[in-house]
């Protein structure tokens, strides 16, 4: 063999190595043990993603709670042919059983919007819920990732973590509201606008998850695009409003529950793989933060790692327009924190929600 040759020989070898590596942690890290809890699993939302997490290689347990119908929603799971080992927990009394030994708890449970109404509206009722269920986190797991999908959003991530601060257990690095949909839906808005493949395109969606709070960085899309002001004005109202599209839509009958799904999956796929140690994995979500003055919480890219969050990274540069985005949501985001906040603080509401028949 010449020189030559054995360098490209040497080369080759390596990269196969690493080829070889990377596959094995790859294996090894969707093979780790890993039990997702979804409470709220007999929703609209929650049927779908008890599915979508069916279906995911990285979960070995999966456990559904509802106030009602999940033995037949774990039992219709169930019988898909994938790695997860399902079990249904129904009614209050068993909550804590399906909390143990929790990795990743996704929680959907709540009620949704009809037409007319704000997800603030929500609030009197999903306030109380959320809080219940998270003192049962704080109790039976601690430690759990918790991605919290219930709206009102901006106020339900508050509630929690006051929650979990009441009972000594908080640690903002393991709590999340999911905005992975206003991700989505503007990545689709952008890719069916500029004709470009939906599944290439990606861009950050910062603040919170209701109307204005709602700004997706159209300035920083990957690939690259320019846009008329009326085409960004367009994409924007159309990316802060989508809730609202599919709730008219819907007319009466809820809001977007299988888009959320796959949102609510995506998120909770990219926490696993955060919990498992691979490298970089980066997604907008609603967290405690320090990157907006002012703002205790605020979605914006963070980096997942084996404890959560790993780093809240820089905004990147705004352009004119997104930064009259950024002031103009603050005052809003900034009422709606408090509003979680003093409501835990002042006694909360205890409520366990209504039992829905379905
Ligand atoms: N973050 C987001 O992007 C996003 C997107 C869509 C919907 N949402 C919100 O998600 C929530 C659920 O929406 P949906 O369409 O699935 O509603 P849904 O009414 O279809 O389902 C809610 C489920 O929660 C259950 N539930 C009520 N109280 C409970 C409790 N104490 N413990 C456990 N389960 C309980 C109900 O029995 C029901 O099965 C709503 O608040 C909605 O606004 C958020
Ligand atoms: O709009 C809603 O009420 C549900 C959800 O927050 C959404 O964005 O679809």
């Amino acid at each position: 063999m010449n020189f030559r040759a054995a360098g490209i020989f040497r080369a080759t070898a390596m990269e196969a190595s690493k080829l070889v590596l990377r596959r094995a942690f790859a294996r090894s890290a969707s093979s780790a043990k890993r039990r997702v809890v979804i409470l709220g699993a007999n929703g609209g939302i929650g049927q779908p993603l008890s599915l979508l997490m069916k279906l995911s290689p990285l979960v070995s347990d999966l456990g559904l709670y509802d106030i009602v119908g999940t033995p037949g929603v774990a039992a219709d799971v169930s019988h898909v042919n994938s790695r997860a080992q399902v079990a249904g927990f129904a009614g209050e009394e068993n909550l804590g059983k399906c909390l143990k030994d929790a990795d990743l708890v996704i929680i959907p449970a709540g009620v949704p919007r009809k037409p007319g109404m704000d997800r603030d509206d929500l609030f009197n009722v999903n306030a109380g819920i959320v809080q219940t269920l998270c003192t049962a986190v704080a109790k039976n797991c601690p430690k759990a990732l918790v991605n919290i999908i219930s709206n009102p959003v901006n106020s339900t991530v508050p509630i929690a973590a006051e929650v979990f601060k009441k009972s000594g257990t908080y640690d903002p690095n393991r709590l999340f509201g999911v905005t992975t949909l206003d991700v989505v839906r503007a990545r689709t808005f952008l890719a069916s606008a500029k004709k470009l493949n939906p599944s290439e395109v990606d861009l950050p969606v910062i603040g919170g998850h209701a109307g204005a709070t709602i700004l997706p960085l159209f300035s920083q899309a990957s690939p690259k695009v320019s846009l008329s002001t009326k085409e960004l004005d367009a994409l924007t109202k159309r990316t802060q409003d989508g809730g609202t599209e599919v709730v008219k839509a819907k007319a009466g009958k809820g809001s977007a529950t299988l888009s959320m799904a796959y949102a609510g999956a995506l998120f909770a796929e990219a926490c696993l793989k955060g919990l498992n140690g691979v490298n970089n994995v980066i997604e907008c979500t609603y967290v405690e933060s320090s990157v907006v003055p002012g703002l205790s919480f605020f979605s914006s890219k963070v980096r997942l790692g084996k404890e959560g969050v790993d780093e809240i990274l820089e905004l990147g540069s705004l352009s004119d327009y997104e930064q009259k985005g950024l002031e103009a949501m603050k005052d809003e985001l900034k009422k709606s924190i408090e509003k979680g906040r003093k409501f835990v603080q002042s006694g909360g509401g205890g409520g366990g929600g209504k039992k829905k028949k379905k």
